[in-house]
């Protein structure tokens, strides 16, 4: 077409008129290469080319010089922009030197076949680096490939040849096993050379990293080139469509291209379709700058979100902080609040506790300080079926009646007491107990009085009674109750007696009243009086026996010296030391009782307690004293045996002295022979002022005891009849 036919045209055919010159330089550019003679033949074209078409021949020159050698499109893309700039000054001068507007068409076009012919350059040599790139990675791919066959084939051939040889003779396998150690070094040989070479593969790979990483950055910039040829492409669409307008403007003006140069319109036609794909390239270049945009506000939206939602959590972090800070403000208060409850709440319980010791005191002032309760064992199985003589006309209300009975054979109502024409001693103590009183029920009568020594009081409770009627079992309980106290709880033993269930009472009250801020000390003493002689039942077996006295003070209290106390940890502790004194104890086997104590035991638990706020201190303690028995020195056989003799006179002396001792405090006599004997003598504690004493009277139920019953209830009925000065604390 029109182009070939310029292409043909000699120079000095092209040099007849300027408008063909110009399409024949357009010719050549749009099948312009890199090959030199090409760029001769165009360059020759301009040959004709007079001044007023230099300034295109410039452009030309240009941008032949963008197209040649390696690297030339990096050199000059530094200089693209200015190129660009002066290219577009060109145009503007090119169109104002031009007289018509046939010759600005045909600089337009030169102009855009630059532009079109620059991308066209830009597009292949990206596609080159990415080519050559392609093929370094197809390169190394394959070296490893070859790597990985050799060392399998390697290892097939040496686990094949060495199978087959296992079943070899032995001289044959030595040679087989020269051989292959040759073999080894070989393969081993081999094994280093693949090591070189996989060494200077890496090496060569590490290069070709390099490579990779340039090549993806000139790539990069490559790609930033291209939008800024976009951009450019953008601007020169701009240009082009003021040109447009202007070319309309022309063709309007003039009366009509056609007549004024009818051989231009296949030129206009090409010139058109030109233009028109040029639209079509701006139109999807403004395609994507629009989805750009799209994509750019959707993210400038993203980011806005997240900015507010950014705000938002800062703002609710903030509020949070500031709920914190008045939640931590509140529970600083009611904690303030609780302390201070607390606080008076524990000055009122001292209040209350304080209110509490009194009326309990008063309480057991008004039963009396001194109090006397009596129980009646059951007969032993040596004694079942021999007569009775006891009966409890209120026992299933008061519990405080007891009537002997004189003559058993005659018919008794056990409940009513009534048998005509018997005998009948009736007595009232504060309680009495039938053979049925449980060690339990016992003690809930008595823990009250244990409850005062906790408070600050000093408290007795002694057994009194004939020998065998159950002194020691009301007070320590049975052997069991000594032996058998591993228990979790020692008062789970049915059997054990008054002394371990103060000790479990002592111990679990104190344990309550360290909550309220009461620390205790409780110490633990035992003693005996055998023969008018005081011996410590805790002193530590082979020591020097000390010299043990009871002495009295000047505020009339008796103490006795050198006696050995230790501090008890617990109950079981304390446990543990009466079961060890107990063995030491002087006990004999009688014609009444097996286990005959044959002297007085006096276990004493002194309480102290302190209160560190208050500074309070409470000092009590409870004398717990199983007396020898009372015994007929015929009945009881004690009389055919000396020491059992001389052990029976002295019981029954102290007995008696006590027995002057208390009528005289009954009477309300005013020398109270407390001296007459050591028994006696270490009671006064017990039986004076500040103390609150219970005397148990034990009673065997049968009949062949009836006197020595009598006379224990009648001397219970003297103590019952006493008055010790109050307790006051
Ligand atoms: N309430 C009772 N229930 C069951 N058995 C009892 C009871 N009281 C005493 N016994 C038993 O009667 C026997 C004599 O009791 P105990 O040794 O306690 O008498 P005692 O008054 O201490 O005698 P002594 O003055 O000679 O020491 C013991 O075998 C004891 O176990």
């Amino acid at each position: 077409m029109v182009l070939e036919a310029s292409l043909s045209a000699a120079p000095a055919k092209v040099a007849a008129g300027p408008a063909t010159r110009y399409f024949a330089s357009l010719g050549n550019q749009s099948v312009m290469s890199c090959d030199g003679s090409d760029d001769e033949v165009a360059s020759n074209q301009f040959e004709g080319y007079s001044a007023s078409d230099s300034i295109l021949k410039s452009s030309y020159a240009s941008m032949q010089s963008r197209s040649h050698g390696p690297g030339s499109i990096a050199d000059v893309r530094s200089n693209d922009m200015d190129d660009f700039v002066k290219m577009d000054l060109r145009l503007q001068m090119e169109l104002l030197n031009c007289s018509t507007a046939e010759e600005q068409v045909l600089v337009y076009k030169v102009y855009v076949s630059k532009l079109l012919h620059e991308l066209v350059i830009t597009e292949t040599a990206s596609e080159d680096v990415e080519y050559e790139l392609q093929l370094k990675v197809n390169e190394i791919a394959q070296l490893q490939r070859r790597i990985d066959d050799l060392t399998v084939i390697e290892s097939a051939q040496t686990m094949s040849e060495f199978e087959d040889s296992v079943d070899l003779p032995l001289e044959e396998l030595h040679r087989v096993l020269k051989q292959k150690n040759a073999e080894i070094k070989l393969h081993k040989a081999r094994h280093k050379r693949s090591e070189d070479d996989t060494q200077a593969l890496r090496a060569q790979l590490v290069t070709l990293e390099h490579d990779l990483s340039r090549s993806t950055i000139a790539n990069r910039q490559l790609k930033s080139d291209l939008a800024n040829e976009s951009k450019r492409r953008e601007e020169s669409h701009k240009k082009t469509t003021v040109l447009r307008d202007k070319l309309d403007h022309l063709r309007k003006a003039s009366s009509s291209p056609k007549k004024a140069a009818p051989g231009l319109e296949p030129e206009l036609a090409a010139a058109a379709e030109t233009i028109e794909r040029l639209e079509q390239q701006l139109t999807h270049a403004a395609g994507v700058t629009r989805e750009l945009s799209t994509a750019n506000a959707e993210l400038q939206a993203h980011v806005d979100a997240l900015t507010r939602q950014h705000a938002q959590l800062e703002a609710s972090h903030e509020a949070l902080e500031a709920a914190l800070a008045t939640k931590d403000a509140e529970l600083r208060r009611a904690l303030a609040a609780a302390d201070a409850k607390v606080a008076s709440a524990e000055a009122r319980f001292h209040q209350s506790e304080s209110l509490r010791r009194k009326l309990h005191n008063q309480v057991m002032e008004l039963k009396g300080n001194i109090r006397v309760f009596c129980r009646v064992r059951p007969p032993l199985p040596s004694e079942r079926g021999e007569a009775e003589v006891f009966v409890f006309p209120d026992y299933d209300k008061e519990k405080r009646k007891v009537v002997l009975v004189a003559d058993s054979r005659a018919h008794t109502s056990y409940m009513t007491g009534e048998a005509p024409g018997a005998k009948k001693w009736p007595f009232e103590f504060d309680q009495v107990f039938d053979w049925r009183a449980t060690q339990e029920e016992m003690f809930d009568e008595v823990a009250a009085l244990v409850q005062s020594a906790v408070d600050g009081y000093n408290v007795s409770i002694f057994a009194y009674g004939q020998t065998g009627s159950g002194k020691t079992y009301t007070m320590q309980g049975d052997e069991t109750a000594l032996t058998n106290f591993s228990a979790s709880r020692l008062v789970d033993n049915a059997n054990m007696g008054i002394v371990g269930r103060t000790m479990t009472h002592i111990f679990a009250t104190c344990a309550t009243q360290a909550a309220h801020g009461w620390t205790y000390q409780v110490n633990f003493e035992m003693y005996e009086i055998y023969n008018e002689n005081i011996r410590d039942l805790m002193a530590a077996p082979g020591q020097p026996v000390k010299d043990i006295s009871a002495l009295l003070d000047a505020d009339g209290n008796v103490h006795v010296t050198n006696l050995t106390v230790v501090p008890v940890e617990d109950e079981r502790h304390a446990m543990q030391l009466l079961k060890q004194a107990t063995t030491r104890r002087s006990m004999k086997k009688t014609q009444r009782n097996d286990v005959s104590s044959r002297s007085h035991c006096i276990t004493t638990l002194r309480l102290h307690g302190s209160h560190a706020a208050s500074g309070s201190v409470r000092t009590g303690a409870v004398y717990l004293i199983d007396l020898a028995g009372s015994e007929r020195l015929k009945s009881s056989g004690s009389g055919n045996d000396p020491v059992m003799l001389k052990e029976a006179q002295n019981i029954n002396k102290s007995l008696a002295a006590l027995g002057n001792v208390i009528s005289a405090i009954a009477s309300k006599k005013t020398h109270v022979p407390f001296r007459d004997t050591k028994l006696t003598y270490v009671l006064q504690n017990t039986l004076g002022k500040d103390s609150k004493t219970l005397m148990i009277c034990t009673l065997s139920p049968l009949e062949e005891h009836r006197e020595e019953s009598l006379n224990t209830l009648r001397f219970a009925k003297k103590v019952n009849a006493c008055e010790l000065a109050l307790a006051g604390k």
